[in-house]
Formats: C-alpha cells, structure tokens, sequence
C-alpha cells in the first residue's frame, strides 16, 4: 500500500479525528509543556507495510495551526516531503502499530500516571484490582485483577522499544513509560480514547487508594 494510493478523504478523515482528540486533551490540561503525542493509522494495515498520521514535535499542542499533523511510514519516515519533524518518539507508535494492529495511538504525561509508575518501579507493573473501568479494555471478568506494564525511560528512545516489544502485553492496551507517561492504543480513535481516559481513571483510583492504606 503505497502513501500516494491513499485517498484525499481517507488521509483528511484521519487529520480531522487527530485535531478533535489534541483540542479536547487539551482543554483538560494532558500536553503540559509540549508532552504528549497523538497518532492515527490511514489505510489497511500490513505489519511491514502501513502510514499514520502524527504529531509533529516540540508544537505547543493546545494551538492549531497547518503544521500540527505529518504522515510517516512504518519506519517513522515522513510519507511524503515535508519540512516538519515528527515526534521525537514516533518510533515507539511504529512499534505499538507492528506489534498489535492498532488503528491509534494516544500518549500523554500527567501527574497521576507520573506518580504510579514511579511507586510501582519495582514490580514493574501497575496492579488494578476489581474496579469497574476494567470494562472499557474489554475485560468482563467478575472481580478482574490487570497489571499495567512499566518500562524504563531512556533519553535515547530507540533504547526505549525492545522493552515495549518485549513487555507489551495484548490483553492490556498501554504501556506506561516510567516517570514519563503512557502510551494507550486501540482499534480507532474512539477506542484508544476510552482506553486512555481509562487508564487516567484507573492512576487516580490507584495513587489514592495507595494513600488510603500505605503507612
Ligand atoms: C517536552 S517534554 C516531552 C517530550 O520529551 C516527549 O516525552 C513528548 O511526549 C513530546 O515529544 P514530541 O517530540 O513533541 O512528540
Ligand atoms: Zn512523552
């Protein structure tokens, strides 16, 4: 599937869910200083052959402006000739796509997934025990019992993905990056944002809880 054989719609269509996603986690304070990256697929899905639509880096991401979004390849390179930078971790959305088949990728840095990721090091893993929102993974079970993988944060962000491919688990859909943020996908723009407001749910639920009972 080459980038030139994609429809005008089909890559405008995933430009337009990108600035409806980036203007709404916005507005709720999720790009703290230019953190955060957003991304969407266009076009079918082939493990060593796909394009999606990504932020560009270092833009302040509550502005909107024509130079918000580029198109890049499975390997992070830009699909066509553009003078913008894709995001500094683009190649970590390249492997999320490569290894579940993922439709979109939202990632950003708050306080709270900050503080879990941090408290959980150790374990390697963020435990969530019973609590409603597990639903929205598409986990039904009676009392369901998650782990969160946490992986380590290195400067130097190819170090970052051999970790990914090797903790990503497909049941749970994120990964957190430690001290840094998560990375939440799904099938669509829709899906990933459920998963993601999830995730932040569930950070808040365990921080606090952690407060509760730790001594
Ligand atoms: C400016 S702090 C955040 C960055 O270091 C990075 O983690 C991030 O999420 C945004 O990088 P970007 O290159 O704009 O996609
Ligand atoms: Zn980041």
């Amino acid at each position: 599937m080459s980038f030139a054989s994609l429809s005008l719609e089909t890559k405008q269509r995933a430009l337009a869910e990108l600035t409806g996603v980036k203007r709404l986690f916005a507005d709720r304070g999720w790009f703290p200083g230019t953190s955060g990256n957003l991304s969407v697929r266009v076009g079918d899905f082939a493990p060593d052959d796909f394009h999606f639509a990504i932020t560009a880096s270092g833009k302040d991401k509550s502005l909107s402006t024509p130079e918000d979004f580029l198109f890049v390849d499975r390997e992070g390179k830009p699909s066509e000739t553009t003078g913008l930078k894709p995001s500094a971790e683009t190649l970590i959305h390249c492997e999320i796509y490569r290894q579940t088949g993922c439709g979109a990728i939202f990632h950003v840095h708050t306080v709270f997934n900050n503080l879990v990721s941090e408290l959980f090091w150790e374990r390697k893993s963020i435990p969530v025990d019973g609590v409603e929102l597990i639903k929205a993974f598409n986990i039904w079970d009676e009392e369901a019992h998650i782990e969160i993988p946490i992986v380590s944060n290195f400067a130097h962000i190819p170090s970052i993905v051999p970790e990914v491919t090797e903790r990503l688990d497909k049941r749970i859909p994120g990964i957190m990056l430690r001290k840094h943020g998560i990375y939440a996908w799904g099938v669509n723009a829709f899906e990933a944002k459920r998963h993601l407001e999830a995730f932040e749910f569930l950070f808040e639920y365990v921080y606090r809880w952690e407060l509760l009972h730790r001594r």
